[in-house]
């Protein structure tokens, strides 16, 4: 699935933004592996719920680095979300993830060369890891999880990445393109559990929601307003594990100024990206 959705004329220029949905990027083997990257033994069984020694409960923590009061939902502790972002060095089955996910940008921009990154510390800061994990669980305080966006490179805070980039519209055509890709992980995942992630398509409210699936890779603009969803109480205890790891996507310097794509596929258009060319 390859849906565009956010139509809108930015700086004279129809603009949309794209969640693309991915099954088989990330085969059983690699999923279990970045699994195992949230627990911290082999004994751990991941349906029964997050690792304590991993994860402990929180507020949801959005880009902003925000611990929202009351609302407790399961988060990585500050050592295992060390140990995930550490580039010294970067665990085997990230660094797997990462090159799968610069074929994919590949395939989907045959003849340009376009360059995959973690979001480095200049833009965001220190506070904002580039990968974070969550685990909902059907007990949790469903006001827990927020409409959020990641990121956008038109409200980043002032930073050597501003210096350098200003600010600038995502998806501006020779700029780099702010992306997520989200990871569903549990072994198995039925459609009546639940927790979609949602996204809003702002113009006319309508939401679009992606099933989790094992190993389901979503690619999505970082600008998109989206949220994560609780399980229904079907789901038992299991937590509904996800990978997030915040990318810029770089065009290729000095060429011709195209915005990099995330999937080769024509897109579905939703909600107001059907605009275009409407009065
Ligand atoms: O797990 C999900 O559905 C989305 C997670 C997310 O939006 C985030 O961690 O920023
Ligand atoms: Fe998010």
């Amino acid at each position: 699935m390859h849906v565009e959705l956010d139509g809108a004329i930015i700086n004279g220029r129809w603009d949309c933004s794209t969640v693309a949905v991915y099954d088989g990027v990330i085969d059983d083997d690699l999923r279990s592996r970045l699994l195992g990257l949230l627990g911290s033994a082999a004994g751990w069984q991941p349906d029964a719920g997050p690792d304590v020694l991993c994860w402990e409960r929180e507020g949801f923590r959005d880009v902003l680095g925000d611990k929202s009061e009351g609302a407790l939902s399961w988060g990585l502790t500050d050592d295992a979300l060390g140990r995930l972002c550490s580039q010294s060095p970067t665990p085997g089955p990230v660094l797997e993830l990462q090159s799968r996910l610069q074929l994919l940008i590949d395939a989907a921009n045959p003849g340009v060369a376009c360059t995959v990154c973690r979001m480095p510390p200049a833009a965001l800061g220190d506070e904002v890891p580039p990968l974070a994990a969550n685990a909902p669980t059907a007990a949790e305080d469903r006001a827990a999880f927020n409409w959020h966006i990641d990121a956008d490179p038109m409200l980043l805070p002032p930073s050597p990445w501003t210096d350098y980039y200003s600010r600038y519209p995502n998806r501006d055509p020779g700029r780099p393109r702010f992306v997520t890709a989200l990871l569903y992980l549990p072994a198995e995942w039925r459609a009546e559990w639940g927790a979609p992630t949602r996204f809003l398509d702002t113009p006319t409210a309508r939401v679009l929601e992606t099933t989790p699936s094992p190993g389901r890779l979503i690619l999505m603009d970082q600008d998109i307003t989206h949220s994560v969803t609780a399980p229904n109480a079907l789901a038992g205890d299991r937590p509904r594990y996800s990978l997030v790891l915040k990318l810029v996507v770089h065009p290729p310097d000095g060429g011709p100024l195209i915005t990099p794509r995330l999937a080769r596929s024509e897109a579905v258009l939703f909600g107001s990206a059907a605009r275009k060319g409407e009065p």
